[in-house]
């Protein structure tokens, strides 16, 4: 069985390194003439499968948008999932889950289980009760191919005064965090299943990103305020690893297809310019 980090590193090498993200904001359902309500959601997010499902490497539902639906927003979100995988696109899934072992081993079965109707690619992961406490996890993708991308340095102002608290080892949480991540990818080649989700917009990072061995998600770019170039200084020596990820900066340009898929051509050249900018 082929590994994640092997199956992205191939879809970067062939798509290019950008993830989408599938974000029905209430405003971008406005924004594309649609109802916010489920008729709105279903048809937004078949335009915007129709549109990108078959030309990036990853694309990344935020299931946030489509639990404002109650079961029926997340039956939506269970049928872009299955469209996007059969056109060969790896799904993340932005669910951010995290809680006690016992009770991330139920996560695990719902995103990382061949056999779960939610069964996707990887899911981002919250590490804050324990990077350890996220092992079913962990366990799971080993065994089915998975992803877990976990948050260390995420793109909001207010993740600072948390994420860089320090330790009495005198590492910050982060590092910790990284460095946890790390020991899970050792050996692993082309590239870890265990990711990190580091912002675009935190500026030089003073963290030591070197041995994670995994995939980096970069979010935080166009809406949020990070640009392409920004990745450079974020990201040092570790650019062949990032992920870039945008939302809005791309959805904004809906609903017209073609619009769309010229937004994504943009951002991918952006960021294929600023990842290769350091002789990568
Ligand atoms: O640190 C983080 C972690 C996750 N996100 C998610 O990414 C997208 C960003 O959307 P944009 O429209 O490109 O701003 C969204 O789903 C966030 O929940 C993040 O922004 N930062």
């Amino acid at each position: 069985m082929e590994t994640f980090g092997s199956r992205l590193h191939r879809a970067m090498a062939e798509r290019g390194p950008l993830c989408v993200g599938i974000d029905p904001h209430p405003a971008l359902l406005t924004r594309w003439g649609l109802s916010d309500d489920l008729d709105g959601l279903t048809r937004f997010c078949q335009i915007a499968v129709d549109a990108l499902g078959d030309r990036v490497a990853v694309v990344k539902p935020q299931s946030a948008f489509f639990e404002r639906f109650g079961s029926r927003g997340l039956a939506v979100l269970e049928s872009i999932i299955r469209q996007l995988r059969g056109a060969g696109t790896l799904v993340l899934l932005d669910v951010k889950r995290g809680d006690i072992g016992s009770t991330v081993a139920a996560y695990a079965d719902a995103y990382l289980e061949p056999s779960s109707p939610m069964y996707v690619d990887a899911v981002t992961a919250s590490p804050f009760l324990g990077v350890n406490s996220l092992a079913p996890m962990f366990d799971a993708a080993r065994k089915h191919g998975g992803g877990v991308f976990v948050l260390a340095l995420t793109s909001n102002p207010e993740g600072a005064s948390v994420q860089r608290a320090r330790g009495a080892d005198g590492r910050t949480v982060a590092q910790t965090i990284i460095d946890e991540i790390s020991q899970l990818n050792r050996g692993a080649e082309p590239l870890g299943s265990f990711g990190l989700v580091v912002g675009a917009t935190i500026g030089q990072t003073g963290h030591d990103l070197a041995g994670v061995g995994g995939p980096l998600l970069a979010p935080g770019l166009g809406a949020q305020g990070g640009r392409a170039a920004d990745l450079r200084t974020v990201f040092g020596n570790e650019l062949a690893a990032v992920l870039p990820s945008y939302s809005r900066e791309v959805l904004g340009a809906g609903p017209d297809p073609a619009a769309l898929r010229a937004a994504t051509d943009r951002v991918l050249a952006d960021c294929r310019a600023a990842l290769t900018a350091a002789g990568q």
